[in-house]
């Protein structure tokens, strides 16, 4: 399909097809969500990011759905309002930093006690091991093994081993945020 012909069809999906969908990004300071959410918004990856102080809010378009994204900031005094922030959402989505050992048994702690909370019940959770472009990161065998994901049964859960710096994998990203919009 030609540019203007591929405009023309996504602005009549998005007209009369629109879905609005929301997710929430959480994970420990430095694990890359923000530098996640602004390569998927068509921003330039930088090493300079900031961290978040409380949340910041970016809508993501592909086709007829916008993913409103929630960025919650990782740092210990931030992580309080994640629970806040995850209820009623479409999908959670938890970053960690695949080349960070040291910091993969705390996330598995958050997480898990994240997901004991019944409010949270049932919402689709995608873990994303982030910076696989780094030497020392782990694959998506080892986190499922090391973040204990086989033993949540209460909701759906995929993994992937992505790269905001390099893009690896951000389609799967999108493509599965994308199937857990509710109809
Ligand atoms: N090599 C590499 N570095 C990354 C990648 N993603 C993020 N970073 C770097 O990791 C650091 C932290 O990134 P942020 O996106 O700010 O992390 P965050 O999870 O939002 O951190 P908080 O807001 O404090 O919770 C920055 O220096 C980023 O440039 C990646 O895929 N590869
Ligand atoms: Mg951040």
């Amino acid at each position: 399909m030609s540019g203007f012909f591929r405009r023309i069809y996504d602005w009549l999906l998005r007209m009369f097809w629109a879905t609005e969908m929301d997710v929430t990004m959480i994970g420990l300071q430095n694990a890359g969500k923000t530098s996640l959410l602004r390569v998927l918004a068509g921003g330039e990856f930088t090493y300079d990011s900031i961290p978040t102080v409380g949340f910041n809010m970016k809508r993501v378009q592909k086709g007829h759905v916008t993913l409103k994204c929630w960025d919650l900031g990782g740092q210990p005094r931030f992580r309080s309002m994640w629970e806040r922030y995850c209820r009623g959402v479409s999908a959670i989505v938890f970053i960690v930093d695949s080349a960070d050992d040291s910091s993969i048994p705390i996330a598995k702690d958050e997480l898990h006690s994240l997901l004991h909370k019944p409010m949270l019940n049932g919402i689709p959770l995608l873990v994303l091991g982030n910076k696989s472009d780094l030497p020392d990161k782990i694959g998506v065998d080892e986190l499922i093994e090391v973040m204990d994901l086989k033993d949540i049964t209460n909701r759906e859960v995929s993994c992937y081993s992505i790269s905001a710096k390099e893009e690896t994998n951000l389609d799967a990203v999108l493509q599965w945020l994308i199937g857990r919009a509710k109809k």
